[in-house]
């Protein structure tokens, strides 16, 4: 930092500019919020301009910024190089006049200079009154709460109360605080809140921003999705804020009161991230970044991330590649901010770390080959498909809301070790197996990714080729997550893309998935509900009811009327002993 003076300079004389420079040579002795002396000297520096000056003071007393304002503002430059969020308040305390007048006679702390306070993470904000000779009047002092029950006794009515601790005003003489032990204090208190040691460091620790807008009937389902999403991405979730708002403020999305909300948790939780529910523009993820220093994704950046670390084949890289291009194409600019700051952890990974190098031009021109070569995949998979069908199996593909449970139907069916998490989007690449049906029947069943609502559109159109698979199959068979208080509207979902992508008319099956977790009262509530849809209900974990699943899809497969089975299969029998170990229910089939 030089020793240039920061904010409101224009109309400012050199000398007036050298006077306010002068500040730099200025040192606190470090126990002292501010000493006497400089006090007297900045209010007759301010005074004398008509505009408010403030100092930013570092913990060894010396003065690293020197901000001029206007006669009511005054605003601060952006603080780099830091100490981190891990390691909390910034070190730094902010110390600034409040001009009165022959009407003003007395300026507490304003809410700007909290939003300061909490945004920049500043050991503490005061503000000296100046009289108009320029004498100075009371300070009113004020810190962060570390944990609010550290007060507790107090009156806490007071939301501002919860997050501020106000010193008594008095004049600057009278200040008996020794500055350095009341940060220490601070600090410990904050070490004990949430003691450094357990906070992982590798691990992105997030506060999800939730924007609660009239009639919003689904609040709750997005908390919880995010929520999930998060986990699933390797995020620790250390706080949760919904604010309710009739539209989102076109800067921050949430209000700045809340804002400041938002960053006491920050603070208090040892957060470096935050989730927004809501695509963000551009502008407001460069606007919330330079506020609050803390890094700042939107809900599709982190499906973006989840399907960047779980890709694994080629086509699904190929895939997560052009969908990362795209929406990071209309966001990037020459020396981004924003941007700069994403380099590793959530929304960092993938092309995002040269991402400044690169122009638009040649993200373009990547992305188009990045799409040549998928069509060629796609082609090579038509090819394969094309081959099945002369083999002529028939496919199931398996679809439904992520999470449903079909890579785990799909193992238990194929006795297969292929990956089934508790985990959002835990398969991404299709996979297809070969199924012996109790009637000796085969077929192939595939399993492909998880459908999810609000799909960011690029990323709809890079899964298209992922879900191509879906037209080749006789059969759709689509998993609901039943024990899902959500499912109505999850089924909705996938009958939406379905119908985006021209399925509807495709034979369907619906399977309720998980029954295992529902309470036997409301057995006969599934029971109904299984009849409304025509689902069939089973648990894929325990196998409960696989057979008479197989035995539909052998019905529709191969239009065997249900009537020409016999009762045996209908009742739940060893698969294995209709299946002699010769001839085992499963074979790998090359595909
Ligand atoms: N209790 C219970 N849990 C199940 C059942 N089926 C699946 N699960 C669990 O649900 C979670 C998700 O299962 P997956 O099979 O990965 O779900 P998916 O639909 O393939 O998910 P994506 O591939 O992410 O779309 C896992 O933790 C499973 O163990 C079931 O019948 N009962
Ligand atoms: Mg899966």
């Amino acid at each position: 930092m030089g020793y240039n003076v920061f904010g409101h300079t224009v109309g400012l004389k050199p000398s007036e500019l050298k006077n306010l420079e002068r500040f730099y040579r200025r040192r606190v002795p470090p126990a002292s919020i501010i000493s006497h002396e400089l006090a007297r000297e900045l209010a007759k520096v301010s005074a004398d301009l008509n505009r408010q000056v403030g100092l930013l003071i570092n913990r060894k007393g010396e003065i690293d910024y020197v901000v001029v304002g206007t006669f009511n503002r005054i605003e601060l430059p952006e603080l780099r190089g830091y100490r981190d969020h891990i390691a909390r308040l910034k070190g730094l305390r902010f110390i600034h006049t409040h001009l009165l007048t022959s009407k003003i006679t007395h300026s507490e702390l304003d809410q700007d200079d909290l939003i300061d306070l909490a945004l920049l993470r500043l050991d503490l904000v005061g503000a000296l009154e100046v009289h108009p000779n320029g004498e100075p009047g009371k300070i009113h002092i004020a810190h962060i709460i570390p944990d609010p029950e550290f007060f507790a006794g107090g009156s806490l009515s007071d939301k501002e109360n919860q997050f501020f601790y106000f010193l008594r005003p008095c004049y600057v003489w009278e200040l008996k605080e020794n500055f350095l032990e009341l940060i220490k204090n601070l600090e410990d208190e904050l070490e004990r809140v949430k003691p450094l040691k357990e906070v992982e460091e590798q691990k992105d620790r997030a506060i999800l921003i939730f924007l609660r807008e009239p009639n919003d009937p689904y609040l709750e389902e997005r908390i919880f999705e995010l929520r999930e999403l998060a986990r699933t991405a390797g995020v620790t979730v250390v706080g949760e804020i919904v604010q309710k708002k009739p539209s989102p403020d076109p800067r921050y999305v949430i209000g700045k009161g809340k804002l400041l909300e938002v960053m006491v948790l920050a603070l208090r939780n040892r957060a470096n991230l935050l989730i927004f529910d809501r695509e963000l523009t551009p502008s407001q993820v460069r606007a919330i970044t330079e506020s609050t220093d803390l890094r700042v994704i939107d809900r599709t950046q982190l499906i973006l991330d989840i399907f960047a670390q779980r890709a694994k084949s080629k086509e699904g890289k190929i895939q997560v590649e052009i969908a990362q291009l795209k929406y990071t194409l209309p966001r990037l600019r020459a020396k981004d901010d924003a941007f700069s700051r994403l380099t590793g952890g959530i929304g960092g990974r993938g092309p995002g770390e040269t991402k400044l190098e690169i122009d638009k031009r040649r993200i373009k021109d990547r992305i188009a080959k990045l799409e040549r070569e998928l069509e060629k995949i796609s082609q090579e998979r038509d090819i394969k498909r094309k081959r099945r069908k002369k083999l002529a199996f028939k496919t199931v593909a398996l679809i439904g809301y992520t999470n449903a449970g079909k890579t785990t139907l799909f193992n238990t069916l194929a006795k297969s070790q292929y990956l089934a998490e508790d985990k959002l989007f835990a398969t991404l690449d299709p996979v297809t197996k070969a199924i012996r049906t109790p009637n000796n029947q085969v077929f192939l069943i595939t399993d492909t990714v998880g459908f999810i609502r609000n799909l960011p559109e690029d990323l709809k159109k890079a899964f298209r080729a992922t879900l191509e698979e879906l037209y080749s199959a006789d059969l759709l068979l689509h998993i609901v997550d039943i024990s899902n208080p959500d499912f109505e509207s999850q089924i909705e979902t996938v009958n939406q893309i379905l119908e985006e992508m021209e399925l509807l008319h495709y034979p369907l099956l619906m399977v309720f998935n998980k029954i295992d977790l529902l309470p036997p009262s409301e057995f006969q509530l599934i029971k109904a509900l299984s009849h409304r849809y025509k689902a069939i209900p089973v648990s894929a974990k325990r196998g409960d009811n696989l057979d008479l699943l197989l035995t539909k899809i052998e019905e529709i497969l191969f239009k065997t009327p249900l009537e020409y089975l016999t009762d045996k299969v209908l009742e739940p029998v060893s698969l294995e002993e209709e299946n002699p170990s010769k001839d085992p229910l499963t074979h790998k089939l090359d595909v």
